[in-house]
């Protein structure tokens, strides 16, 4: 794993004592090995660059603040996306984010850049009205059907970006994705019926429709490849060599430990809460299942791909990763404990759509961002690059606590009941 280096471990760290004391805030250093005391120093932190040592191989690495999260739908993305978020918006970064829609997703990448006009938000210190230089952004991690010519044009430090994504099981992934966009409303079917109904509704489906394949779309591959063997067995293995990472929902820690390692960043960075957990999740039996694994090739084939990429990368990672893990999922649990109030189903007609977390009275700003209610922190970040308003803010800000006023506090209150176990 990676620790900020400090001074009583191994005679090979102290090779560089000298080097990474140099450039490393001693704040920073303290912060990684007092947890607690880390979140409340979190905002004094947030323009220093950190230079991180490699405990298990004595590399040095430099932290990774430029690179493009391709997001997938259904896929834990928007988890995923808030934790990028959070970091970016901590460290003053520019993000790649469309004017329209409520927090800059643009979806498909169909870019308006000229001198007079420009379909996105500009990056931090450049004015609205200076389209070309609508570009050098740092991170890029919305919704945007991914063209990798087009995103390095408009990336800062292009050539050393990192890239990763993040792919679902596919049924599982077509299954929440027809829930949650109300798909199976357009289709003349109810939400109570559809474990009986969906077969005969699959079944009667005309070949190639279905809203199937999504993952290989969303990485920008035409969906006549989906159902092509050849061509999914050459394309998959190119789509191999643009990620650095393409990490797994459904070993979602691991796949963070396995993104702390490539971007060199901190556990506390990795940190998450869950977001659009849907409160009852469709389950179907296995007549059904096999029915949309056969419309879901495509999909199939790339997650197994990516799965097996995914255990040789932990197996690479070496003897520490269960450690780290270890470590990362006391830091969760304890961080959820501190940060996270209630919960709530927010219901849109017949369908409970997902699950809200709201953060504890009094909580930090650190907690705020790691809970992200609403969508909260992502609009102070669409703010902040000159947009000035969206009719949908006050319907989401209306049911969620204000942003609190931080004031640095060196513990926060625990639940009831609960006891605070030590970290390491
Ligand atoms: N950490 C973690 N681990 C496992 N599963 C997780 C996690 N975070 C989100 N989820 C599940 O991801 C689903 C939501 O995916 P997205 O955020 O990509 O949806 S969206 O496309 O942005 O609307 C949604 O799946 P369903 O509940 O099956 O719909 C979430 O429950």
């Amino acid at each position: 794993g990676f620790y900020l280096l400090h001074s009583s471990r191994s005679a090979l760290i102290n090779k560089f004592n000298m080097a990474v004391r140099l450039a490393v805030p001693y704040s920073t250093q303290k912060a990684t090995t007092d947890f607690t005391t880390s979140l409340s120093t979190m905002t004094t932190l947030q323009s220093q660059k950190t230079l991180f040592i490699n405990v298990s191989s004595g590399e040095m690495c430099n932290e990774v603040s430029n690179f493009v999260f391709v997001k997938t739908h259904k896929t834990g993305s928007t988890t995923l996306r808030s934790l990028t978020c959070r970091y970016g918006y901590f460290r003053n970064l520019s993000f790649l984010l469309g004017k329209q829609g409520v927090i800059g997703h643009l979806n498909q990448l169909n870019l308006v850049w000229t001198q007079n006009e420009s379909n996105l938000l500009p990056p931090i210190g450049v004015s609205v009205e200076d389209h070309l230089n609508h570009r050098n952004y740092n991170i890029s991690n919305i919704h945007v059907r991914y063209n990798g010519e087009l995103i390095r044009k408009l990336m800062y430090r292009a050539s050393d970006l990192k890239y990763f994504t993040i792919l679902r099981n596919p049924t599982n992934q077509w299954l929440s994705q027809f829930q949650y966009f109300g798909q199976y409303r357009k289709a003349g079917l109810s939400l109570s019926s559809l474990p009986q109904t969906l077969i005969r509704y699959l079944k009667k489906l005309k070949e190639r429709t279905g809203g199937f394949n999504n993952q290989l779309r969303d990485l920008g591959i035409h969906s006549s490849i989906a159902y092509n063997s050849s061509w999914l067995n050459e394309t998959i293995p190119q789509i191999d060599k643009e990620y650095d990472l393409v990490l797994i929902m459904e070993h979602f820690d691991e796949s963070l430990i396995l993104l702390k390692k490539l971007l060199c960043w901190s556990f506390k960075d990795i940190l998450y809460v869950k977001k659009r957990q849907q409160p009852n999740p469709l389950k179907i039996n296995e007549a059904t299942r096999k029915e949309i694994q056969k419309r879901n090739v495509g999909d199939e084939a790339l997650y197994d791909y990516f799965l097996k990429v995914f255990w040789s990368k932990v197996e690479d990672y070496g003897p520490s990763f269960q450690k780290d893990l270890n470590q990362f999922r006391r830091m969760l649990n304890e961080t959820w404990h501190m940060c996270v109030g209630k919960t709530v189903a927010e219901k849109s007609q017949d369908n409970y759509r997902y699950l809200e977390t709201y953060v504890t009275d009094n909580s930090s700003e650190f907690c705020w961002a790691l809970v992200n209610t609403n969508f909260q922190m992502d609009i102070e970040i669409v703010k902040r690059q000159g947009k000035t308003s969206d009719d949908r803010w006050p319907g989401l800000l209306k049911q969620s606590e204000r942003k609190p006023v931080v004031k640095p506090q060196r513990r926060f209150p625990l639940r009831k009941g609960y006891k605070r176990k030590p970290i390491h």
